[in-house]
């Protein structure tokens, strides 16, 4: 099986050398197949966004590797690293441009990785090919796409932000709690239409969530952080049959100490 991405050892540590030392990743070794969707749960702090922002490139790797298909990305730019890697925030308004209309955000999306102009025009063949993209999300925006993104609700534009997240292909898709500001019907249109997405165009995938119940229902593999190591990975057949109580339980044996459930179910 082809291996899309691999971390090495990667450790990070804020405020290094200061009182407020703070060793968040502590020797992260993780290695994702092409077409795993593997959800990542972890307590508050854990260090799940660390991780994300790692590979994505906002936070510098102090230690440790990332490798992208075969090349070293430790190094590169959040601008380098887009071209391969998308993400979807927690934030409906963090992926995309308000001021600009639907139909200019997905021309925007489609240049991802590419020499962006000034211009954002749109030309017939375009609007054709976002009319069935959009259409296929069922929440009728097929016909809104003159309508500034801004105006729609938060649902309406994170679905616009995913399928804007996978219009190129990307290699790897980050989803950073992208449904914990939706409301629950909201979240669950969603996430359904993640999975949809994720399997259909076989992505390969990583998301973080707070929520278990999502954590386990989605997604081919299930990693929990805690104090800085992944301290279970579950995959296949364990994954599958997998309830909230066994979860509990293959905690505590790894770890030796009981998970703080509410830790992890409320902000
Ligand atoms: N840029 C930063 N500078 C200093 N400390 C940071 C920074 N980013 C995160 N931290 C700290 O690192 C720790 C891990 O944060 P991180 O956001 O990765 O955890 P998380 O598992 O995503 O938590 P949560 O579930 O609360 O979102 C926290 O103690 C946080 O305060």
């Amino acid at each position: 099986m082809p291996k899309v991405l691999q971390i090495k050892n990667l450790h990070q540590t804020f405020g290094r050398g200061t009182v407020n030392e703070n060793p968040v990743l502590r020797g992260v070794n993780l290695e994702l197949n092409a077409g795993d969707f593997v959800t990542i749960i972890g307590s508050n702090g854990a260090g799940k966004s660390t991780l994300l922002n790692s590979i994505a490139g906002t936070i510098p790797v102090q230690k440790g590797q990332i490798i992208l298909n075969d090349i070293d990305i430790s190094k590169l730019t959040v601008t380098k690293r887009s071209k391969n890697i998308s993400r979807v925030f927690q934030d409906p308004k963090m992926g995309t441009a308000v001021r600009l209309t639907v139909e200019e955000n997905l021309a925007l999306a489609m240049k991802r990785g590419k020499r962006r102009g000034f211009h954002n025009g749109v030309n017939k063949r375009d609007r054709e090919f976002f009319k069935t993209q959009l259409a296929q999300l069922n929440l009728n925006l097929e016909n809104r796409l003159e309508t500034e993104i801004g105006l729609l609700s938060g649902g309406q534009r994170q679905a616009i932000t995913l399928l804007m997240a996978t219009l190129q292909r990307p290699d790897l898709i980050l989803l950073d709690e992208h449904t914990a500001a939706l409301d629950p019907k909201t979240s669950i249109t969603v996430m359904e239409l993640t999975k949809k997405l994720i399997s259909e165009q076989k992505l390969t995938a990583f998301m973080v969530t707070h929520n278990m119940e999502d954590a386990i229902h989605y997604g081919n593999r299930l990693v929990m952080l805690h104090q800085g190591r992944v301290a279970l990975d579950l995959v296949g057949p364990e994954k599958q049959s997998l309830t909230v109580s066994k979860l509990m339980d293959l905690f505590q044996k790894q770890v030796g100490s009981k998970l703080e459930d509410d830790a992890m179910l409320l902000r």
